[in-house]
């Protein structure tokens, strides 16, 4: 959205320039053969006019057309039109073709980007934007062709042109007079044309996403009856888009061909005027006249395909400098030791024994609220550690901060004493395992949700697993067990089958770290008692580090930090805290009273 209604200055659109061309020129054979092609379907148009002037002038008109020459005029027009057909096929063909290849290029080139990008970035940017700008602006990104058809254009009119000054140089460079008052209407047309289109593309991005909020808070939605509000924001936001594609339709409609149209019309009356007068004082052939006519209309139809992809060529411009700006972002996903080629390479870092350590670790993610200040806390190979507190006080940020979602600058993370930065993002991936309170789960077979496509996790591993978290006995219930398809992210499971099965996703990678955000949501108690046993079983032998909203769940754990406005302010295990009678001992009384009423 942002410098769309910005004018770009040289600089900017040199660079845009530049950037383009980098992906355009690994398919310059394309568009040079559709640029060879077309000046041939050009240059036979043009010359085909003149086959038939020849017949008409020379044997029509004095009636000495024989059979034998109105065979040779008529294959004579037909070969040519052949080949003009096969010209224009081949031109067509080798433009389209390029045009998707440099799309497919930029489209994979901003995916790839985007998976390099931090969680910070998508914290600023809604996913309805970031849609439009994979799909829409990299459509309009086809730069391709909007230069094959100036290109294209300017030699039609320059084809046309010689084609003209050969039948008559006078009449010829009257029409030149003609081009820069087409030049001045193009001009007008894109200057009106792009701020419109301009406008509409920006109501377009608004429109995917709010729909992509729609769709994905669909149940907050329902559940709160906002249909109507929404709705009619919807429909208000729809009809702006819906109002500025008519105008850019009605300007389109206005300006594209009527007026070339109309300066056709009148250049045609000159060129007859001008024979017409020539008729008082010499013979003036027929033939010639209409070859000149359909040269006329050769010189003036590029007109408004030069019209048209010069004001695509400036909304070209603005989304692929919006796809530039997201090329060249620098909010990176937080950096990691390289994965080095070989295994045995003794520089690559291993987790062996999962023991962890915070010192001294302040975050924010903003660069102005700290989140978490001062956190330390060691936690040994295999043993427990949970976070109680308020919501908001900093318990996932522990998490996403060990995960590496987001960068720290202050403190220093370790595993196994080494810092966290020094293991492969591959290693830290593969170790440690992450449960998060509702799991997304994606459009593919039970089975492949817990394999999550890893074609090295075996059938046997995955019921395995699933044995081994509880999950095994509702997976066997389902239609067609572990290969049930799932659906949309998952929304026929329960939270608690979800949760089940996010475990054994997790387990069947054997992590050696484990980091659970433990489900708030009501689970029916069999399932309730499911999890609590598939917890029990994955914490043996790791280490975890786990959120906890039910203290009953975590008394057994090694240690239990109280994290209060991102402060550890108490710390101990269960018993411990209860003794020191402080925030715990208070939120456990309080958890027990409700279980009670
Ligand atoms: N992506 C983010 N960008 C900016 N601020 C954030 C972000 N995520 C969380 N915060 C802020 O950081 C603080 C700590 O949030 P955090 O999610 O760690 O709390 P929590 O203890 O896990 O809460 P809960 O129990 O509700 O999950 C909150 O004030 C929150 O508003």
């Amino acid at each position: 959205m942002e410098n769309q209604d910005e004018k770009m200055t040289f600089r900017e659109s040199w660079s845009v320039f530049k950037f383009i061309a980098h992906f355009l020129l690994p398919f310059k054979k394309y568009f040079i053969l559709a640029f060879v092609f077309s000046v041939i379907a050009t240059g036979l148009a043009s010359i085909m006019p003149f086959v038939l002037s020849t017949f008409m002038d020379n044997y029509l008109t004095p009636m000495k057309a024989t059979d034998a020459i109105i065979f040779y005029f008529a294959a004579l027009y037909f070969v040519l039109n052949v080949i003009n057909s096969l010209a224009f096929f081949f031109k067509w063909n080798f433009l389209q073709n390029g045009a998707i290849f440099v799309n497919q290029r930029i489209r994979q080139a901003v995916y790839r980007k985007i998976h390099t990008l931090g969680m910070r970035y998508f914290d600023q940017k809604p996913t309805g934007w970031l849609i439009t700008r994979i799909t829409n602006d990299t459509d309009l990104f086809n730069f391709w062709q909007m230069l094959f058809n100036a290109l294209n254009s300017l030699i039609s009119i320059v084809i046309a042109f010689v084609a003209l000054f050969f039948v008559d140089k006078q009449i010829s460079l009257i029409m030149l007079i003609f081009l820069p008052i087409l030049i001045l209407a193009v001009l007008i047309y894109q200057r009106i044309s792009t701020r419109v289109y301009k406008l509409m593309l920006k109501k377009r991005s608004e429109l995917n996403t709010k729909l992509n909020e729609y769709i994905s808070g669909m149940r907050i939605i329902q559940q709160f009856r906002q249909e109507k509000r929404l709705g009619a924001e919807f429909e208000a936001t729809n009809n702006d888009y819906f109002r500025l594609r008519k105008r850019v339709i009605q300007i389109n409609g206005l300006l594209l061909s009527p007026l070339v149209n109309f300066l056709l019309a009148i250049s045609i009356i000159v060129v007859l005027a001008m024979y017409s007068a020539r008729s008082m004082h010499t013979i003036v052939a027929a033939g010639l006249i209409y070859a000149f006519i359909s040269n006329v209309q050769i010189y003036f139809n590029p007109i408004s395909g030069l019209m048209d992809s010069l004001s695509n060529f400036s909304n070209g411009m603005v989304a692929s400098s919006r796809i530039k700006q997201i090329m060249e972002e620098t909010e990176y996903a937080p950096a990691q030791a390289q994965t080095a080629e070989k295994i045995f390479d003794s520089s690559v870092k291993k987790i062996e024994q999962g023991k962890i350590e915070f010192r001294d670790v302040s975050f924010s993610y903003d660069g102005k609220n700290q989140v978490l200040k001062h956190i330390s806390f060691v936690v040994e190979p295999g043993e427990t550690l949970a976070f109680v507190g308020h919501t908001g006080s900093g318990k996932s940020s522990i998490i996403n901060v060990f995960m590496r979602f987001y960068e720290f600058y202050e403190g220093q993370v370790l595993i196994d004493n080494q810092d966290i930065r020094d293991f492969s993002k591959e290693e830290l991936r593969s170790k440690i395992g992450l449960v998060l309170q509702d799991s997304f789960m994606f459009v593919a077979s039970v089975t492949d949700n817990i394999k999550m496509m890893n074609k090295n996790i075996s059938d046997e591993a995955v019921k395995k697993a699933a044995e081994f978290v509880q999950a095994d006995s509702f997976i066997k219930k389902l239609e067609n067990g572990y290969e049930t398809k799932v659906i949309e992210a998952g929304a026929t499971f329960s939270t608690g089958e979800r949760q089940l099965i996010n475990f054994a996703r997790t387990i069947v990678r054997n992590p050696k770290i484990l980091l659970l955000d433990e489900a708030t949501a009501n689970i029916d108690t069999e399932t309730e008692a499911l999890i609590q046993s598939g917890l029990v079983n994955m914490r043996q032998n790791r280490t975890t580090l786990v959120i906890a909203h039910r203290l009953s769940t975590i008394k057994d754990a090694n240690q239990i930090l109280v994290l209060d406005q991102g402060e550890i302010i108490e710390r101990g295990n269960h018993a411990e805290l209860l003794a020191q009678n402080g925030y715990y001992a208070d939120m456990y009384r309080i958890q027990n009273l409700q279980k009670e009423i």
